[in-house]
């Protein structure tokens, strides 16, 4: 704990990081050196030029720069040093457990194998826990603006070749394309023993999160923000205590809110809904998990409780074991205990 002036600061607090996207973790440096190992001609001079871009309108323009850059990710070394990178930063800021989403078919899609992406993400996850003090486990997250009968021929394929995935997600451009597109993908996903989450109400309306529940049966929300515009989705998400996976730092940069002042956040956790702080696609949104927890404390005031309500709440609403969760939650009274003033 630090103090300047009268103001305590504290480092962030111990959390499961359930919202990220290990694409969104590919810095601009790895990109050129990832570039260079594979012979790739990148359409930038430099790792400012490609900074520039960093500007985004909406949720599409993030997207167009996120796909193009993952041609770089060419081997199964690309995808461990990536995944490696990320988890030791990760730590670094207090993440001690991960739920980590992969996007297949973006790679499939540009003739990468799917066993190139998955064994070179799960090859790092596998050590994560020896190597960074990060208990782990993967999410195969499917493009919502792709068909559905594609996702069910990856999902199929995954299931043949017994990849270590514990659930699926649902990502990419929301507004047009529903939840409900998917639902026989998620019902096949529910028969084959995964996990079920969903990307809702970032940029869509609050109905694709009635839709995600009700028709893909999911058991967390990733975002939700928009649960606000919907009293009765709120009463509905508060009664049932549905995790809700908030990015404050990708909201601000994808212009889901003007600023970090504005963030509904605040509200959301003192009407009692499940929310979490997670970075979703860190490199591309100016922050980890810490640097979100660091940003609030400053914008909004967040008390050391409040911290911890958050912290706790991504344990809780994570898919560890009970015993992990039972460790991660003593690590938050312990945090809480180091991070208080004394009396
Ligand atoms: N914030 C986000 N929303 C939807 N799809 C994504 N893929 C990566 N980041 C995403
Ligand atoms: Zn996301």
């Amino acid at each position: 704990m630090e103090t300047i002036g009268e103001k305590t600061t504290t480092t962030a607090p111990p959390v499961a990081e359930l919202h990220l996207h290990i694409e969104g973790t590919l810095q601009p440096e790895l990109i050129f050196s990832l570039a260079e190992r594979n012979g790739i001609d990148l359409p930038y001079q430099d790792i400012d030029e490609l900074r520039e871009k960093y500007e985004f309108r909406d949720l599409q323009s993030f997207l167009d720069l996120y796909y193009a850059n993952m041609a770089v990710l060419q081997t199964e070394q690309d995808f461990t040093d990536m995944t490696c990178d990320y988890l030791k930063r990760a730590a670094a800021g207090g993440v001690r457990h991960a739920e980590i989403m992969m996007d297949p078919q973006a790679h499939v899609s540009r003739g990468v194998a799917l066993e190139t992406c998955v064994n070179g993400v799960a090859k790092a996850l596998a050590t994560s826990n020896e190597d960074f003090g990060v208990s782990t486990l993967l999410i195969a997250a499917f493009l919502r603006d792709m068909p559905e009968d594609s996702a069910l021929d990856v999902l199929e394929q995954l299931l043949d070749m017994n990849a270590p995935i514990a659930g699926i997600g649902l990502d990419s451009a929301e507004v047009g394309n529903p939840p409900s597109k998917f639902q026989r993908l998620y019902q096949r996903a529910g028969e084959a023993g995964l996990r079920r989450i969903a990307h809702a109400g970032e940029e869509g309306p609050a109905s694709y999160i009635t839709e995600a529940l009700d028709i893909l049966h999911v058991e967390r929300i990733d975002h939700g923000i928009r649960c606000m515009e919907d009293t009765e989705v709120v009463q509905r998400l508060v009664a049932e205590q549905v995790p809700l996976t908030v990015c404050p730092l990708s909201n601000v940069r994808l212009r889901a809110v003007d600023k970090l002042e504005d963030h509904p956040l605040p509200e959301m956790l003192a009407i009692g809904l499940n929310v979490s702080v997670n970075s979703d696609d860190p490199a591309y949104f100016g922050g980890y998990v810490d640097d979100n927890y660091q940003q609030l404390v400053k914008v909004h005031g967040f008390s050391v409780p409040e911290q911890a309500t958050l912290a706790a709440n991504s344990i809780r609403s994570s898919f560890a074991s009970d015993e992990r969760k039972a460790e991660l939650l003593e690590e938050v009274t312990q945090w809480v205990k180091e991070s208080l003033p004394p009396q």
